[in-house]
């Protein structure tokens, strides 16, 4: 069975480590505070899940999971000695808190024979890690489950959806596609729907522009992503994102799929109840990824010379509501 290292007990974190211990996969789970490390290590990781029941039904249900704890500050290494196998550290902490520091840190405590997995929405943070991991051992997923904290060491499974894996530098795919080849069907066999992917930077960037519509409109109008497509004047704003973001991806011979509009609108109708991250950051005045979501897209149109007005003014006024809620 497969062995990971996840960074990170938050919503995606939970999902993951509770899933692949669930399958039986060895699974530690890393966390930043000794109060969350206890409360772990007693009560265990709980995921709300839902499975199907009788008659096509489906039913909740809450799998607890008691992965290893251990605390970022422990200084033994994430992975095994060379020889033993793959493993895979899911980094699953926010764009937020991917400083060059943490970058260090982890490049220092990485063993040779492990996979680093990046599961962040946005860009920027892989530049960030290539500064310190060697650049062959990064990976990157695209996701679209969905999962959200409910209280402290529980998470909610709030929609199924697709993994696609990739490597980082798609110039260097074939040292890495045994390891990806693992992970896929590590990951299908704790029941995702996963996939490997010849060209991540695609499906990075597809996720990035359906983000950079949804997120910041969401957080600013405090509207659940549904409302987007009724709200009178939010459509020509979304539009206009939507269009600013196509001509940067063109000019950066970025493929996407012909029909990312439509997958757009459909996002906010699958998740029409749901309040985006970004706007579930607002609210409890955290930081929100902005920065590596338009903030993302500003900095590649600036080094292209291409400008981004709406983008830009988004940004902004993401800014301001940002300084305006962080306590
Ligand atoms: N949630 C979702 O449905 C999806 C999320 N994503 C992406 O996945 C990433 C994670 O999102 P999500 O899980 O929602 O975020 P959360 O805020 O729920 O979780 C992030 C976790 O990382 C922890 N953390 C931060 N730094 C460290 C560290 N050095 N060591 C250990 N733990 C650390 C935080 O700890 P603390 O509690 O102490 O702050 C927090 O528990 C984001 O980039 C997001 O865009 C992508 C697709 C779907
Ligand atoms: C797709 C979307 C907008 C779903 O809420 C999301 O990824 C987010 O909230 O960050």
């Amino acid at each position: 069975m497969g062995r990971f290292t996840v960074i990170g007990a938050g919503a995606l974190g939970t999902l993951f480590a509770v899933r692949l211990s669930e399958a039986g996969h060895e699974v530690e789970i890393v966390v930043r505070r000794a109060v969350r490390k206890a409360e772990i290590e007693a009560a265990g990781l709980r995921l709300i899940d839902a499975v199907s029941g009788s008659e096509g039904k489906s039913d909740r249900v809450v799998i607890t999971a008691f992965p290893r704890v251990r605390l970022w500050g422990e200084k033994e290494a994430f992975g095994g000695k060379d020889g033993s196998g793959p493993h895979f550290i899911l980094l699953a902490v926010k764009q937020s808190a991917i400083t060059g520091e943490l970058g260090l840190e982890l490049g220092r405590r990485m063993a040779s024979s492990a996979w680093m997995v990046c599961l962040q929405n946005g860009i920027g943070h892989q530049e960030t890690l290539a500064a310190h991991v060697p650049a062959e051992r990064l990976l990157s997923a695209v996701t679209t489950e969905g999962a959200m904290i409910s209280a402290a060491g529980e998470a909610v499974h709030t929609g199924s959806g697709m993994t696609w894996v990739g490597a980082a530098g798609e110039e260097r795919a074939e040292v890495s596609e045994i390891a990806q080849k693992n992970l896929v069907f590590w990951l299908q066999l704790a029941g995702f729907s996963a996939s490997m992917s010849k060209n991540i930077s695609s499906r990075i960037w597809q996720k990035l522009l359906i983000n950079a519509v949804i997120n910041p409109l969401t957080a600013l109008l405090r509207v659940p992503n549904g409302e987007l497509l009724s709200l009178l004047g939010a459509g020509e704003l979304m539009r206009a994102l939507y269009e600013e973001g196509i001509a940067l991806a063109r000019a950066l011979d970025i493929q996407l799929e012909p029909d990312l509009w439509e997958q757009l609108l459909e996002v906010c109708r699958r998740t029409a109840n749901n309040r985006s991250s970004m706007l579930q950051d607002i609210t409890a005045g955290r930081l929100t990824e902005i920065d590596a979501i338009t903030g993302g897209l500003l900095r590649e149109a600036d080094r292209s010379g291409i400008a981004l007005p709406t983008h830009l003014t988004i940004y902004r006024l993401i800014k301001a509501a940002e300084a305006r809620h962080r306590p």
